[in-house]
C-alpha cells in the first residue's frame, strides 16, 4: 500500500504520494586503494534510509597479492591473474556472511582520470553473480564520469543517510583517511541528498598513501602504526608550504584524486631522515584537510573520521590542531568506521536497484543528480 500523507493550507487538498519499498539485507564489498584487502559490510536499507548494521567481515590480501595489485596501479586493463584475485577474494569474503539477497561490489580502482580516460574499477560483478548465485550490483562509477562527473567519491550520499541516523541536526563533516582523504560536508536538516545544499563532497589530498609508501621503501614495513615514526621527526616547514602551494588545493569542488597524484611528494622528502619524512608526509595529510575546511559552505559542528588512518595518533592530532570543531572517530557515534565503505556500497546497490540517484553535482560534480551501476543476476 503507497503511504499517502501530506500537509496543505486549508480547503486545498494536496497529497504526497510516497512509495514504500521493503528495505532487505545487502552485503556491501570494498576493496579499498590501500591495497589492504576487501572489507564486506550488511546493511538493512531501502536505499533511502538505514534500518539496520549486520555483520562484517575482512578478507586481507597476502604480500604477494598485494605486489601483485600494487604491479596494476595505473593500468586501465588489469591482467587476468589480478581480475581473478579480485573477483576469488570477494568470493570468499562474501562466503562468511550469510543472510544477504543482494551485493553492492565496487571492485578494485586501479586507474581513475575522469578529465581524459575514464575510471577503472577491476573484477566482473557478472562474473561474481554466477559464482555466488546472487544479484550483483557494480560499476556504480562510469555512468557519473560518462555524464561528466569525477565518478567519485560516492560515499556521499550514505553519508547524508548517517547522519540521519546519528540523528545529527547541525551540519558536520564525514573524513575517511584511506590512501586518499575525501571529505563529506552534510546539512542534515535537508531530506534529500540529491537537493541543493545538502551536500558538498571531495578529495582532500593524499592521506595513508605517501605515508605507507615510505614505510615500505625505508623499513619494508606496510604503514607508521599509530604514526609513532611520526611522532618522533620533524616537520620540513619549507616542504609543507611548498605542498600546499599545489593547484589542487585552489581548486574549487568538486575534485577527486588518483592514489598516486601526489606521489612526487616521496621523491621531495628524500633527503630527509626517516622520522621526519614521516613527519613532513603526516603533516600534509593534514594540511590538506585543514584547508578544506575552507571549502565547506559552513563551519562543521564536528568531524567525524573513519579510514585506517583514525588510528594514526599523530596524523589524528595534526589535523585536530588545524582545524576549528571537535574532531573525533567516528566509533564514538557508535559507526564503524572501517567498515563505512563497504556499507556505503550496500546502501547504494540498493538505490541502483530502485533507480533512484547516486550523485549530483555537489559530489561529482556530474551536471545533474543521476543514478547508474549495472545489475548482473545468476542465470
Ligand atoms: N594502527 C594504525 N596506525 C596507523 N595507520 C594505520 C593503522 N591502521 C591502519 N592504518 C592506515 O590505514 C590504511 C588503511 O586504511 P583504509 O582501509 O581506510 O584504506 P582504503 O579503504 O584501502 O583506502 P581508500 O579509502 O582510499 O580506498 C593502512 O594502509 C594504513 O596506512
Ligand atoms: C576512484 C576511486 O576509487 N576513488 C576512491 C578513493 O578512495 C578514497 C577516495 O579515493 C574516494 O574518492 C573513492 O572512494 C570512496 C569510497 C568514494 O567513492 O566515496
Amino acid at each position: 500500500m503507497p503511504d499517502i500523507s501530506g500537509s496543505a493550507p486549508k480547503g486545498k487538498r494536496v497529497m504526497t504520494v510516497k512509495k514504500q519499498v521493503e528495505p532487505i539485507w545487502i552485503a556491501g564489498c570494498m576493496s579499498g586503494t590501500s591495497l589492504d584487502g576487501v572489507d564486506v559490510a550488511l546493511l538493512r536499507t531501502d536505499g533511502i534510509d538505514i534500518f539496520e548494521f549486520g555483520d562484517s567481515t575482512f578478507r586481507p590480501y597476502s604480500v604477494d597479492e598485494q605486489s601483485l595489485l600494487r604491479d596494476q596501479l595505473g593500468l586501465w586493463q588489469a591482467s587476468d591473474a589480478a581480475v581473478e584475485l579480485i573477483e576469488t577474494a570477494h568470493a570468499e569474503a562474501l562466503s562468511a556472511l550469510q543472510g544477504f539477497e543482494m551485493v553492492g561490489f565496487h571492485g578494485q580502482t586501479f586507474a581513475h582520470d575522469p578529465r581524459g580516460l575514464g575510471t577503472y574499477q577491476a573484477g566482473n560483478g557478472a562474473v561474481l553473480a554466477e559464482v555466488l548465485q546472487q544479484t550483483v550490483v557494480w560499476d556504480f562509477r562510469s555512468n557519473d564520469v560518462q555524464m561528466g562527473g569525477q565518478g567519485a567519491p560516492l560515499a556521499p550520499f550514505f553519508h547524508h543517510a548517517c547522519a540521519r541516523y546519528i540523528k545529527a541536526t547541525a551540519p558536520l563533516v564525514f573524513l575517511n583517511l584511506g590512501g586518499v582523504g575525501n571529505l563529506t560536508w552534510v546539512d542534515p536538516s535537508i531530506d534529500d541528498p540529491a537537493q541543493t545544499g545538502a551536500l558538498l563532497a571531495f578529495d582532500t589530498g593524499p592521506a595513508n598513501a605517501p605515508i605507507n609508501d615510505l614505510c615500505m621503501a625505508r623499513l619494508g614495513k606496510s604503514f607508521d602504526d599509530n604514526g609513532d615514526l611520526a611522532a618522533s621527526g620533524q616537520v620540513d616547514a619549507a616542504l609543507l608550504d611548498q605542498f600546499m602551494q599545489h593547484a589542487y588545493f585552489m581548486k574549487m569542488p568538486p575534485k577527486s584524486l588518483d592514489r598516486n597524484d601526489f606521489h612526487d611528494i616521496l621523491t621531495q622528502v628524500e633527503s630527509l631522515s626517516d622520522q621526519d619524512a614521516a613527519a613532513t608526509l603526516t603533516a600534509m595529510a593534514a594540511a590538506s584537510v585543514a584547508q578544506a575546511m575552507d571549502h565547506c559552505p559552513s563551519p562543521p559542528a564536528r568531524i567525524l573520521v573513519s579510514g585506517g588512518g583514525s588510528r594514526n595518533a599523530t596524523l589524528m592530532a595534526m589535523i585536530a590542531a588545524g582545524v576549528d570543531c571537535a574532531v573525533a572517530p567516528i566509533e564514538t557515534v557508535g559507526l564503524d568506521g572501517d567498515m563505512l565503505e563497504a556499507q556505503a556500497f550496500a546502501y547504494l546497490a540498493m538505490r541502483v536497484k530502485r533507480g533512484l540517484p547516486t550523485s549530483c553535482p555537489s559530489t561529482t560534480g556530474v551536471a545533474a543528480a543521476i543514478g547508474g551501476g549495472r545489475i548482473s543476476k545468476p542465470d
